[in-house]
């Protein structure tokens, strides 16, 4: 799977607005915050799940109600089309959820 060049990366972020893009611009991040354990583990194993499926998987953490999701492709060595619609999948799956936010 080919890196994404600076501008399609820009292009696929603007349909993305709750992704950070890091500094170096080779991951993607967000922050999500559940009314508890149990709904953020339930997020946790539909996207493990959708990660498996995919074989490509996400670096993430998390503590109670808090999980903290990097996207990258370790292959390429930064942003494929592979995080982009991993995050939107993502996106989708929280969605279902009542999100108290997503500050840390
Ligand atoms: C061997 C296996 O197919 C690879 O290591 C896959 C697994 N999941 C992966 N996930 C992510 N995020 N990036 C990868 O490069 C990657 N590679």
């Amino acid at each position: 799977m080919e890196k994404l060049d600076p501008s399609r990366v820009q292009a696929s972020l603007a349909t993305l607005p709750d992704w950070t893009l890091d500094a170096a611009c080779n991951a993607i991040h967000r922050k999500f915050l559940f009314d508890g354990f149990v709904e953020a583990f339930a997020f946790m194993t539909q996207v493990a799940l959708a990660a498996e499926k995919r074989n490509h998987h996400p670096e993430w953490s998390n503590v109670y109600n808090r999980v903290h999701i990097t996207l990258t492709t370790h292959d390429a060595g930064g942003l494929t089309q592979l995080d982009i619609e991993l995050a939107r999948y993502i996106d989708a799956v929280a969605q279902r959820f009542a999100l108290r936010g997503d500050e840390s």
